[in-house]
């Protein structure tokens, strides 16, 4: 097989032929990473598949095998392949969302001097060469200290007096660790002839030998050791010092597991009809209520999985979660578990790869969407927990996968199973139990039934005409709290809005300030007094800000954040320490950890925050969760809008009275009558999903009608909506009335792009791939139209 198609980390075509040079043939095989040249740079590639055939067009030839075996399967790009189809997108785009970046191999070109009797020609010349007098140059820091003359570097090639050697590296770097070991077979008389420290080290050594590898860092760090008697027993050859590579692990293991908890007799009977389930469907979704003890059921089908040498893959909403549960698994699968995410580093990322490919043990994986692109082979059960929460989708870049969908189609090729778990079920899942795809295991009672929290509505109308509120607090949740609190119970408040204020206003023209790069407003941050968007990362200083229009120095602020609820909350309750969690509070690595642990354990009573609230945690004394301002979900303009309320509030209820009583929930609101938050109060889900079918049946939307968007963007407005209108009159001529738009976003320029976007809603019986395949034909007819391929023209199908 002379020829190989590769797939490369690109976006446009990315699949390219290569010519197999004879001295690799042997070698060669699919899922190899290469090095290839494209154009002027070279990429690591990876091979799909071998062939005779000549291509019609002239080939370039592979330079190098970067890996002996391969680090894809073709199980691996079998998924890749569905995923670009499916969610109409390049390989190359899948490629680089699927392989951690530790895998990269990048280039780099040195520049060699080779004659060095030359005489220079020009000043240009003299420089270049006095500089490399010095060593080798890296061909990127010449070109930039010789501002773009790269001519001259050409002519000095020419004749031949420099040279450019290019060099491949690969990112990830093993860690190397030295370990220290005693020699066999030391004898009472040798450790005698010791000087006292000597043998003091030497039978330490040796005894921290029996029961673990002793690394010499830690052992010099932990024992108080210098050096020098170690060197010296290493002289006297009576120990071994090594280097060796190792795995690193951020995650701390505890020292020993545990047993796991023993079931419920409900959660016992559930656990039974889940493999009754499986018997008949490879996809089950548990309807569990909020500390029912999910987590603990998924944990008995994971251990009879690890037992029966299948490896699981549990993947969880968001990496923050993660943690959590990662380390409430590791009390019982110990090193059997692994962590997986993007926040770990590129280096450990590939270090977890590499362990499943050694197939040495089955592992649990816990992960978020990422994980589902590991080398996984004879996976038992995918466990997919808060099945329901949009963050599973993938936004931005390519691919916008759905991981929880993803899975489904993994647990196909691996012949797995998939358990979809949720309080309270997205309308898709539920909507495939309703069509018998999915079974479904009822699960209505709390672990040592525990009442659900008794959830009562506010109404904040009077109050607030009565001028009776403090800040976001109606009386009745003043009071509520302050009982809560001298019971020494925790508080929960949610707000779902960040920032101090939705945006500030101009006191003097009304005038509010914008983002000059994005089409939204400022949002205050009073913290680190700054004026920020949360589209780009444009932020000013707020003290210094004068109004664009009049230059006026007063602003009044509008609508309430979490910091604002914050400052109200330290006023209000000025003995209880409170503590904040949202997106500004968790940027730092291990801040979200940080939060929650001190409001786990007890040193913070009051807890304010946005809906990272409302995933899963699991806390034991909470007695009261306050939802402030209800009317902010209801009101976001989403066809989901009733649905993720529903979710939302049903969840943040759910972290109250967990573990002794029952816990209180408070929904403040301006509009009590309201039908959703009926149905939260009743926690009536099939009602929820009746009604909300209904409306999603009559306007065509998921999940009784299948949906994409294309999205278009440009930093030309005309152009950007001429295409726009074009692709859309083209997908029209198609698809009729299936067809929305062209029509501008509600935000509709995002750091310095204009947007457009084109709807599709397709009938559940029709062809999905059909439509996507005649979508992807016009957007590349609107891509060759002259002018308009520099416009970026991206799909989003299954719209979350
Ligand atoms: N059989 C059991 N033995 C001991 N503890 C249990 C058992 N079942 C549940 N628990 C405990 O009860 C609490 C709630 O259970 P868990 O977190 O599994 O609920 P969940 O259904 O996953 O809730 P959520 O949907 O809110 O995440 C946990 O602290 C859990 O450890
Ligand atoms: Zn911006």
């Amino acid at each position: 097989m002379p020829y190989a198609i590769i797939v490369l980390p690109i976006a446009q075509q990315s699949c390219y032929t290569y010519e197999v040079p004879v001295s690799f043939q042997k070698e060669i095989q699919i899922g190899q990473q290469v090095v290839v040249p494209l154009g002027r740079k070279f990429y690591g590639g990876i091979v799909l598949k071998l062939s005779e055939d000549k291509p019609s067009y002239p080939t370039k030839s592979i330079i190098s095998i970067w890996d002996k075996k391969p680090i894809v399967s073709s199980e691996q790009i079998a998924f890749w392949k569905w995923m670009a189809s499916y969610y109409m997108c390049a390989l190359g785009e899948v490629m680089t969302a699927a392989l951690p970046a530790g895998f990269r191999i990048e280039s780099e070109h040195k520049v060699h001097l080779t004659k060095t009797d030359y005489i220079p020609d020009s000043e240009t010349e003299r420089l270049i060469i006095d500089a490399l007098q010095h060593g080798a140059l890296d061909l990127k820091t010449l070109d930039e200290s010789l501002g773009g003359k790269l001519e001259v570097l050409k002519a000095l090639l020419e004749k031949e007096v420099v040279q450019i050697h290019t060099q491949h590296n690969q990112r990830f770097k093993p860690k190397e660790v030295v370990f220290l070991y005693p020699r066999e077979n030391i004898t009472t008389e040798e450790i005698n002839k010791l000087s006292e420290l000597q043998s003091h080290v030497l039978l330490r050594l040796i005894d921290l030998s029996k029961t673990e590898k002793v690394s010499k860092s830690k052992f010099l760090e932990e024992e108080g050791v210098t050096e020098s008697p170690i060197k010296t027993l290493i002289k006297k050859e009576f120990i071994i010092s090594q280097k060796e590579k190792v795995y690193r692990h951020s995650f701390k293991y505890p020292k020993e597991t545990k047993p796991l908890y023993e079931l419920s007799e409900i959660q016992q009977q559930k656990y039974g009809e889940i493999k009754k389930q499986f018997e008949t469907h490879s996809t089950v979704l548990l309807h569990g209520i909020t500390s029912s003890g999910k987590t603990e059921i998924y944990t008995h089908l994971i251990a009879k999985e690890l037992e029966k040498g299948r490896f699981v893959l549990f993947l969880l909403p968001e990496i923050a979660l993660t943690t959590q549960l990662a380390e409430r698994l590791a009390i019982f699968f110990g090193k059997q578990l692994l962590v997986y995410h993007s926040k770990y580093s590129t280096n450990e990322r590939v270090e977890v790869w590499r362990k499943l490919q050694a197939k040495d043990k089955p592992y649990v994986v816990i992960g978020a969407r990422s994980a589902i692109f590991l080398p996984f082979h004879d996976l038992g059960l995918i466990v997919v927990d808060e099945e329901h929460e949009p963050s599973f989708k993938q936004q931005d870049p390519a691919p916008r996968y759905h991981g929880r969908d993803a899975a489904i189609y993994l647990a196909y090729l691996q012949n797995s199973k998939v358990l979809l778990g949720s309080a309270t079920p997205s309308l898709e899942s539920y909507f495939n139990v309703q069509l018998g795809k999915y079974g479904l295991v009822e699960l209505f009672q709390r672990y040592q039934d525990i009442l659900p929290p008794e959830i009562i509505l506010i109404d904040s109308t009077e109050a607030s005409r009565k001028k009776r509120m403090k800040g976001l607090f109606t009386p009745e949740l003043i009071k509520a709290m302050n009982e809560t609190l001298e019971n020494g119970e925790q508080v929960i408040l949610f707000q779902n809005r960040r920032g101090y204020s939705y945006f500030v206003k101009c006191e003097n023209c009304d005038t509010i300030p914008h983002c000059p790069n994005c089409d939204v407003s400022l949002s205050l941050h009073k913290y680190a007094n700054t004026l920020d968007c949360h589209y780009c990362n444009y932020s000013i200083s707020y003290a210094k800000h004068k109004c664009g229009e009049c230059q006026g120095e007063d602003f009044s602020t509008i609508g309430i954040g979490t910091e604002q609820i914050e400052e109200q909350t330290t006023a209000l309750f000025p003995n209880y320490l409170s503590d904040r969690i949202d997106w500004d509070t968790t940027t730092g690595k291990h801040s979200y950890e940080k939060i929650l642990s001190k409001f786990k354990n007890g040193e913070t009573k009051i807890l304010i925050g946005t809906q990272m609230l409302a995933k899963g945690l699991d806390f034991d004394n909470v007695g009261l969760v306050a939802i402030l301002n209800a009317d902010l979900l209801l009101h976001y303009p989403d066809f989901r809008a009733y649905e993720r309320s529903f979710q939302l509030l049903l969840q943040v209820s759910g972290r109250a009275g967990r573990k002794k009583k029952q816990g209180k929930v408070l929904i403040q609101t301006y509009k009590p009558k309201h039908p959703v938050l009926k149905l939260v109060k009743e926690s009536a889900y099939t009602p929820l999903y009746n009604q909300q079918i209904r409306e999603r049946n009559a306007f065509h939307y998921p999940p009784v009608y299948y949906m994409m968007k294309i999205k278009l963007k440009h930093k030309n407005k005309q152009k950007v909506e001429e295409a726009a209108y074009l692709l859309g009159e083209d997908l029209k001529n198609i698809f009729g009335a299936r067809t929305y738009g062209a029509h501008t976003p509600l935000v509709s320029r995002v750091k310095n792009f204009y947007l457009q976007e084109i709807i599709l809603k397709i009938e559940r019986k029709s062809s999905y791939a059909k439509a996507k395949q005649l979508t992807s034909e016009a957007i590349s007819r609107v891509k060759q139209t002259k002018g308009f391929s520099s416009i970026h023209i991206g799909a989003d199908v299954d719209v979350f």
